[in-house]
């Protein structure tokens, strides 16, 4: 859709400081219509502020960090690594709406493993920024394989998106999945099939 806010109102290239962060965010409870005035919304703003930035924390942790310690002794294991269940939330950047649900992250190792806490911080890191769920599920998997070099990697999300439950179409219950799957299980039925079997169990 087209947008008639030229660069300089939005101040595109202008590192906002807290005061206009401030001033947004009372422009925004006028908005919904309330009054910023009123005692219990008059630190509001900066509550919000500081809560914004820390649901979106993500653009300050580098994913690729978590995957650079790794372990070669593991005993010649040489099959699927999962992590399952892995709760996590964003936001979704069409709506700023809460996304909320969970991954599942599977590696075959290559040549070593990494500390499984590192899977989950690595989806972390992209959740919490402004996301659609599909870049998100990509995101993830492309950063496993580019930096941990296994021989496949499958990420599975189920999300809610608060933009359809509580408001626009409002049907709640409704859950988004998607998958991305690398290198063996994507080239290789059988090994997909593992890996989809061992995350659905
Ligand atoms: N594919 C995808 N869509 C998403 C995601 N999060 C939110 N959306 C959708 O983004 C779309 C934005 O559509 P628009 O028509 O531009 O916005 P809208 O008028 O607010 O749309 P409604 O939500 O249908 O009211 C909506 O259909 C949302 O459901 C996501 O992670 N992936
Ligand atoms: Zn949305």
């Amino acid at each position: 859709m087209a947008c008639d806010i030229d660069a300089e109102t939005i101040g595109v290239g202008k590192e906002p400081v807290p005061a206009d962060v401030s001033e947004a965010i009372r422009t925004l409870i006028r908005w919904a219509g309330d009054t910023p005035e009123r005692e219990g919304l008059l630190e509001t703003p900066e509550r919000v502020a500081r809560a914004w930035r820390e649901y979106c924390r993500g653009y300050d942790d580098d994913p690729a960090y978590h995957l650079s310690r790794i372990f070669h002794e593991v005993g010649g294991y040489d099959d699927i690594v999962l992590l399952k269940d892995i709760p996590f939330q964003s936001h979704c950047e069409h709506h700023m709406a809460p996304i909320v649900g969970k991954a599942h992250i599977a590696y075959l190792p290559g040549d070593y493993v990494v500390g499984i806490s590192k899977l989950a911080r690595v989806l972390h890191a992209y959740a919490n920024r402004l996301q659609v769920q599909e870049r998100l599920t990509s995101e993830v998997a492309n950063c496993i394989q580019e930096h941990l070099k296994p021989q496949g990697v499958a990420v599975v999300i189920e999300a809610t998106h608060g933009c359809m439950t509580g408001r626009g179409v409002r049907t709640p219950n409704v859950i988004m999945k998607t998958s991305r799957m690398l290198g063996v299980f994507r080239d290789d039925e059988k090994s997909r099939e593992e890996v989809l079997k061992l995350i659905s169990a």
